[in-house]
């Protein structure tokens, strides 16, 4: 079975951070890993209080499953502070995966700060330039570049943007964005779009971190990366379309929606 790690904080509402990268990892097909940079006491309506880890434990968490498991993929979430950037990065210049999708997580739907505004410019430094593919949502982009992005047009100049910063790919999604939530894959050469269609719902906590833990599952799978963005896409659609109805903000999405569907699980 291929294999994937996710870097990222925990969820203890369960719809978002590590909890929703190990379901995404297991409904595409893959055997998930963990490697935990902060505990949050979050619910789908608020971020209550964070927990950084250690930066030894982190260090080791990494080690400890590079030195004994194959890695194929490696997806990077919640980093938090720039003493935790640098941590992840160096680990992960020393075992050099082959496969680093980073999702740049700054603020929780609730508008709470996942990563701290010092750490921007780590990120920036010592993460994005590892990256294979990195999933800015429009926010996220907007700081990353220095520049509003109000319409489509604005997606494709940003994205050029993006690439200068050293990732080798790049996916901007546009959920954010009025209308449907079309997102934008540029590999320095061609601009794709992929369209989607807005689902109504409140309950969307955690789609960012789902969709580029799909992406890093199939990747691992041996997936070209627009072949791994676009069953991705399909995927958090699906998943979407399918969300939870759990907590009084908003609720999770249906990871394992068409297995459950196959196995008459409903
Ligand atoms: N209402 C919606 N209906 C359909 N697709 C959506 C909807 N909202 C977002 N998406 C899609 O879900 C994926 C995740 O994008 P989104 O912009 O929500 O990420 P995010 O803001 O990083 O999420 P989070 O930080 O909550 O994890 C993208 O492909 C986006 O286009
Ligand atoms: C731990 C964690 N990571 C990422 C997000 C972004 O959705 C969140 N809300 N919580």
């Amino acid at each position: 079975m291929k294999t994937a790690l996710t870097i990222a904080g925990s969820d203890s509402g369960g719809g978002a951070g590590i909890q929703a990268d190990l379901k995404a990892f297991s409904a595409n097909g893959v055997f998930g890993m963990s490697v935990i940079t902060a505990v949050t006491a979050q619910n789908t309506q608020e971020v209550r209080s964070v927990q950084n880890i250690d930066n030894r434990i982190i260090r080791e968490q990494i080690e400890a499953v590079f030195d004994d498991i194959p890695v194929d993929a490696v997806k990077i979430g919640m980093l938090s502070s720039p003493a935790t950037v640098e941590t992840v990065a160096q680990a992960l210049k020393k075992y050099q995966p082959n496969q680093i999708v980073l999702d740049p997580v700054m603020v929780s739907k609730g508008g709470h700060h996942l990563l701290q505004d010092e750490a921007i410019q780590s990120l920036i430094e010592h993460m994005i330039p590892l990256s294979t593919m990195i999933t800015p949502n429009i926010p996220e982009a907007e700081v990353l570049v220095k520049r509003k992005i109000d319409t489509e047009e604005d997606m494709l100049t940003a994205s050029k943007a993006l690439l200068e910063l050293g990732a080798k790919m790049i996916l901007l999604k546009g959920g954010h964005l009025q209308g449907n939530p079309n997102d934008l894959f540029y590999d320095g050469q061609y601009f794709h779009w992929l369209h989607g269609e807005r689902i109504e719902t409140k309950n969307t906590h955690g789609t960012g971190c789902t969709l580029s833990s799909a992406i890093a599952a199939n990747l691992a799978k041996g997936h070209s990366m627009f072949e791994a963005v676009k069953l991705a896409k399909q995927y958090i659609s699906i998943a979407i379309k399918h969300s939870l109805d759990l907590g009084h903000g908003h609720g999770p999405t249906h990871h394992f929606y068409e297995l459950y569907e196959k196995a008459n699980l409903k």
